[in-house]
């Protein structure tokens, strides 16, 4: 018995001794980085987050880097990763092309392996190639008219709202997002299944975090046994039932294009592109819930702002009153939103205190120098997103309040590029960007023109959550008074 016991010790450490010699210049390199707080041996930080709510991932990964630290490593079981702090390492992990991948417990934790947010490498290049041309200006101008008309749907319907109770806007917001995005981009004009569709990501964003906290779920057969994975089919019953119309009532589009601007599902349902009808599937689904979500939170949080920010509502509907436009809702093309410099800054400052994205990852392929240190290879990078946009040191004293004018012209040029990123940069930057601030104005020119609001809450309460893009604690309580 002993001597099997004396056998399986030696074996294991030679085979430990072996790995760690095959593996020793990543070991070294990962030694050089500066350690984040809270590891342990062997299990290095996976307890922190197993052992918290998921809706305290980001404030305890915010935590973790210390403000005066450059970067900090960190371990989490076999996984290396480190998180980043200034805007130099952003720059150069963002602009480096061995820092394309997201990692893989990321997507397994969206239940995707095709969509393009999700894939990595050729697959993620050919799919971008693919869908650019439908994120062309000249593509926002053909179909502005479906744009408009959701917003409208919107401010018609809100109507019945705004009787000074306190309401949460941000279901409305996003039913009206998805309304946008669904006409827009995947030629689909039905609204019946609005509100269900965004009940059913509501529904859908908490297995998302449940399944981010227990990685053993990304082993596959682990999770086709897990309890988790029959929600899973359970809440995307009425997302896929929007889904399966989408592309019922475009099938007749599957032809082989001629090189012509198209919507995003014509992009797909292109036959050159041999894409499978659960491939294209899995792309919508992950299209509406990128887009719906993003652009209500940050224009929920907006709302919020203005609320608690009276001077700043007032001096938009100053702006909005001297384009002396006509009727109770105007439409108003991508050009015409150039016209309310002040109304982008408001969004922009918006987006820069609540990112709908705070924090976001990458995975190495080859060693990444960032400073004086060398990533090695396949280490997960964390890119806290809101600590560079609330840097004391890039933004000044006032970092942490609310002041659109800091996106003056003057003085935002003195800000370095990649210090805003709440669209990120580089080559998996947000494709709908372009689309998403446009739409934001005309809601805000829209929304401001004919209501005002208010809120109980104050600033100071306002907290952020990873729900897993990142949402406010305290929801987007205001009420909505009608305009005289
Ligand atoms: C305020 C609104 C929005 C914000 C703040 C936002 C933010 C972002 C960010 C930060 C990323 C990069 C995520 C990462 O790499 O980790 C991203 C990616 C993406 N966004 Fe947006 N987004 C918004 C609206 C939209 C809209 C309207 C669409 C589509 C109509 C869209 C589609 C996508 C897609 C498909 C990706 C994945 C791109 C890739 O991996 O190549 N987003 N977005």
């Amino acid at each position: 018995m002993s001597l099997i016991l004396i056998i399986l010790v030696v074996t294991l450490t030679s085979l430990f001794a072996i790995f760690r010699f095959k593996y020793r210049r990543f070991y070294k390199l990962a030694a050089k980085i500066p350690k984040l707080p809270g590891g342990l041996p062997i299990i290095g930080a996976t307890h922190i987050f197993m052992t918290a709510e998921p809706k305290d991932y980001l404030p305890i990964m915010l935590d973790m880097i210390k403000k005066d630290m450059v970067i900090g490593s960190v371990w989490f079981g076999t996984q290396f990763a480190v998180i980043l702090n200034t805007v130099e390492d952003f720059q150069k992990v963002l602009t480096s092309p061995n820092c394309i991948n997201k990692p893989k417990l990321l997507f397994d934790a969206f239940f995707s392996d095709s969509a393009s947010f999700c894939v990595n490498n050729n697959p993620h290049e050919m799919r971008r190639k693919l869908l650019n041309p439908s994120f062309t200006s000249l593509m926002l101008n053909k179909t502005n008219f479906h744009t408009n008309e959701a917003i409208k749907g919107f401010i018609n319907k809100i109507n019945a709202k705004s009787d000074g109770k306190t309401i949460d806007i941000y279901h409305d917001i996003a039913a009206c997002a998805l309304r946008g995005t669904l006409h827009a981009h995947f030629d689909y004009d039905d609204d019946s299944l609005d509100y269900k569709v965004v009940k059913g990501f509501d529904d859908f964003k908490p297995l998302i975090m449940q399944r981010l906290g227990k990685p053993w779920l990304s082993f596959k057969p682990f999770f086709k046994l897990s309890k988790l994975s029959k929600q899973v089919e359970a809440v995307r019953t009425p997302i896929y039932e929007c889904i399966n119309k989408i592309i019922e009532s475009n099938k007749h589009h599957r032809i082989k294009l001629e090189g012509r601007c198209v919507s995003t599902i014509r992009q797909l349902l292109d036959t050159k592109q041999k894409l499978s009808d659960e491939e294209i599937a899995e792309e919508i689904f992950i299209f509406i819930y990128a887009s719906h979500e993003t652009s209500a939170l940050a224009l929920s949080a907006c709302l919020l702002l203005l609320a608690m920010h009276k001077n700043v509502e007032e001096k938009i509907f100053e702006e909005i009153k001297s384009a002396k436009l006509s009727e109770e809702f105007t439409s108003i093309s991508n050009e015409e939103t150039q016209s309310f410099p002040y109304i982008e800054m408001v969004i922009k400052e918006t987006m820069r205190l609540f990112p709908p994205v705070a924090v976001t990852f990458r995975e190495t392929i080859a060693e990444v120098e960032v400073g004086d240190y060398l990533i090695p290879p396949d280490t997960i990078v964390g890119l806290p997103v809101l600590l560079i946009h609330r840097n004391e040191k890039i933004w000044g004293k006032d970092a942490g309040s609310f002041r659109p004018e800091r996106f003056e012209p003057e003085e935002f040029n003195k800000i370095p590029q990649f210090a805003f990123l709440p669209f990120l940069l580089g080559k998996r930057t947000c494709i709908g960007y372009k689309y998403a601030m446009y739409f934001m104005k005309i809601f805000i020119i829209n929304f401001v023109k004919n209501y005002k609001v208010e809120t109980d809450l104050k600033f100071d309460e306002l907290k952020t959550q990873m729900t897993p893009a990142t949402s406010l604690l305290q929801g987007y309580p205001i009420k909505i008074i009608k305009r005289k």
